[in-house]
C-alpha cells in the first residue's frame, strides 16, 4: 500500500544487512512505505556474529535528527539498538519536541541490547531504558529482552505483567520466537483493552533467520503506519515475517549467508491463516464442518440495506435482486415477526435474495432465505443452527483480523465497512477509505463474495467497484434521495456498467 506517511528507524548499521537499520529500510521499501534512517552506532557484524560496535557520537545522532527534520516529520518512529545513555538522552529530548509537533506521533521502541548470534551491543542503564519505555507507544521485546529487563524468567502472559509492573509501556507485543516452544506465539497487550491478542504459527525449520526480530518490528512499523489496528499490524507484521523466513530458505543464492539478501516478496499480501485468539473476549466461533449455502453473485451486486417492510416491498418491486431488512427499533415481538415474515414471503415473490439483520432465531423460525449479523453477534448467534436450517450468512467485518475471524465460519459473503463516514449509524472504527477496501479485497483473494457499506454515494459507487468488491451496500443514498426511483436507475446504470466490462 503506498501513502504520504514516513517512518524514522533509529538503530545500528549491520553491514551484512541482516538486521539493524539497512534491513529495516530494505523492509520498509519492499512494502512500499517511505523511510529514513538515523544510525547510532557503525557494528561490524553478520549472521555468525558481531566483532565490533562503534557508537556513533551524541551530537552526531541529534545533528542527524535535525538533517531529517529538514525533509520532513515522522507518523512512526521505530527505535532499535541505542547504544548508550548519551544516545537516549537525545533521543528522548527530540521524541518530546516531535510529539508536541505532532500527537499522533507513534513511536516503537525493540529493545536490542545483544546480536542474537551473540555480542553485547549497547551500556544502556537500566534508568534510561525504563525512561525510553514511558515515552514509547509499543514495546515489543523477544523472550530475551523482556526477561533481562525484568529480570525474571517468566513467560507469556506473566512475563508482560513483570514488564509492567518495571516499565510503563502503553503497549507490549512479546515476541515469541525465542520462547521455546513448538509454536511460535506473538501476545499483544494494550493498556486500554482487557486481556491480550494472541498470533501463533508453527516454528519453521529454518537457519536463515539473522536479523528476523528486525524485520518483523519494521513491518509492524509500517503497518502502524499505514493506519492499521495494533491486532492486525501484528497479525500482518507476522504473516510476512513467515513468508519472508519461507523465501530466504528457499532462496539459494542467500545459503551462507544468513538473512534473506535479495528484497521483495513478490504478490504480497499473500493471505495467510494463522491461528489466534482474544484472552479475555469470545475468539474465534467454532470451525463449521461446511461452508453456509453460497448466494447468487449476479443477484448480489446491488444491496439496499432498509429500515422498513415498505421499503422493501418498494426495492424489490423495482427489480432489485438482494436487500437486506435491517430493523432497529423494534420492541413488539409479533410485529416483528410479522415483519419478517411478510420480507420473506416476498422475497419468494420476486426470486430475490432478501436477508434479515440481527433476528437469526426468527429469521430461522420464518424460513428466510439469510441472516447478516455483526461481529458481536459471532458469539452468541448459533451458527450451527443456521447453517443446518440452511440459511445463508453474511457477516459484518472492520478489519484483518476480523475478516480471517469471519472466514473460519465460511459465510455465503463477507461485508467490508464502513468505507466513508456514515450518518445512519454511530461506527467505533475509523473509515477505511478506498485503499485499504482494495488491500482488504486482495488479501480475500476471492475466498468469498464481497460487499462494501458505509458512506457509499453515487459518486463513489465506481471508485468503490473499483476495488474489486462484488457488490455495494446503500443505505441513505437511496432512502434519503429526493428522487428514490432515479436514484436506483442511476445506481444500476454504474453497476452494470462495472460488470459488463
Ligand atoms: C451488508 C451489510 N454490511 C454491514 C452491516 C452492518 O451489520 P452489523 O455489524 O450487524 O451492524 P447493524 O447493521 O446491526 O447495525 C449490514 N447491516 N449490512
Ligand atoms: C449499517 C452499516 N454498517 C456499516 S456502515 C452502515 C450504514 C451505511 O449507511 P449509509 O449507506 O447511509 O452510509
Ligand atoms: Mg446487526
Amino acid at each position: 500500500m503506498n501513502n504520504e506517511t514516513v517512518i524514522w528507524t533509529i538503530g545500528g548499521l549491520d553491514p551484512s544487512n541482516g538486521a539493524g537499520i539497512s534491513r529495516d529500510l530494505a523492509v520498509f521499501q519492499n512494502l512500499q512505505q517511505r523511510g529514513y534512517s538515523l544510525c547510532t552506532a557503525v557494528t561490524a557484524q553478520n549472521h555468525m556474529g558481531v566483532s565490533c560496535v562503534q557508537p556513533v557520537k551524541a551530537d552526531v545522532l541529534n545533528q542527524q535528527f535535525q538533517a531529517l527534520l529538514e525533509l520532513s516529520s515522522p507518523s512512526v518512529i521505530k527505535i532499535s539498538m541505542i547504544a548508550d545513555d548519551a544516545q537516549a538522552t537525545v533521543i528522548a529530548h527530540w521524541l518530546e519536541k516531535l510529539r508536541q509537533q505532532n500527537p499522533q506521533l507513534f513511536v516503537v521502541y525493540d529493545p536490542v541490547l545483544s546480536a542474537s548470534a551473540g555480542g553485547q551491543l549497547s551500556t544502556l542503564s537500566g534508568d534510561a531504558i525504563a525512561a525510553l519505555c514511558a515515552n514509547c507507544d509499543l514495546l515489543c521485546p523477544n523472550y530475551h529482552e523482556a526477561q533481562a529487563l525484568t529480570e525474571s524468567q517468566k513467560g507469556g502472559v506473566e512475563l508482560i505483567h513483570e514488564l509492567n509492573q518495571k516499565l510503563d509501556a502503553r503497549a507490549v507485543v512479546l515476541k515469541g520466537g525465542h520462547s521455546g516452544c513448538e509454536a511460535v506465539e506473538d501476545l499483544l497487550w494494550q493498556h486500554n483493552r482487557a486481556g491480550t491478542f494472541s498470533v501463533k504459527a508453527s516454528r519453521l525449520a529454518v537457519s536463515k533467520t539473522h536479523g528476523t526480530g528486525c524485520t518483523f518490528a519494521a513491518a509492524l512499523s509500517v503497518f502502524v503506519a499505514q493506519n492499521f489496528e495494533l491486532e492486525d499490524a501484528l497479525y500482518l507484521a507476522k504473516c510476512y515475517v513467515f513468508e519472508a523466513l519461507q523465501q530466504a530458505e528457499n532462496n539459494v543464492r542467500s545459503a551462507g549467508n544468513g538473512p534473506w539478501h535479495t528484497l521483495g516478496l513478490p504478490g504480497w499480501p499473500k493471505h495467510r491463516q494463522l491461528d489466534f485468539a482474544f484472552s479475555e473476549q469470545a475468539g474465534l466461533p467454532a470451525e463449521l464442518a461446511a461452508p453456509f449455502p453460497s448466494i447468487d453473485r449476479e443477484k448480489f451486486r446491488f444491496y439496499p440495506v432498509l429500515d422498513s417492510i415498505d421499503w422493501v416491498r418498494w426495492a424489490l418491486g423495482q427489480g432489485v435482486k438482494t436487500v437486506q431488512l435491517r430493523l432497529k427499533d423494534a420492541s413488539d415481538e409479533q410485529q416483528l415477526r410479522q415483519h419478517i415474515r411478510t420480507a420473506v414471503k416476498l422475497g419468494r415473490r420476486y426470486d430475490a435474495q432478501v436477508f434479515i439483520n440481527d433476528y437469526w432465531a426468527l429469521a430461522i423460525e420464518e424460513g428466510a432465505y439469510g441472516v447478516h449479523l455483526g461481529q458481536e453477534d459471532l458469539a452468541s448467534a448459533d451458527l450451527n443452527a443456521i447453517a443446518a436450517a440452511g440459511l445463508r450468512l453474511g457477516l459484518s467485518t472492520h478489519s484483518i483480523v476480523e475478516i480471517e475471524r469471519a472466514c473460519r465460519v465460511q459465510p455465503s459473503y463477507i461485508a467490508l465497512g464502513h468505507i466513508f463516514p456514515t450518518q445512519t449509524k454511530d461506527m467505533p472504527s475509523q473509515p477505511q477509505g478506498l485503499t485499504k477496501l482494495g488491500f482488504y479485497q486482495q488479501w480475500l483473494a476471492d475466498r468469498f463474495p464481497t460487499v462494501a457499506i458505509g458512506g457509499i454515494s453515487l459518486q463513489r459507487a465506481k471508485p468503490v467497484l473499483a476495488q474489486g468488491v462484488s457488490s455495494i451496500a446503500v443505505v441513505t443514498a437511496l432512502t434519503k434521495a429526493s428522487k428514490p426511483g432515479e436514484a436506483l436507475q442511476q445506481f444500476n446504470g454504474v453497476v452494470n456498467e462495472h460488470f459488463s466490462q
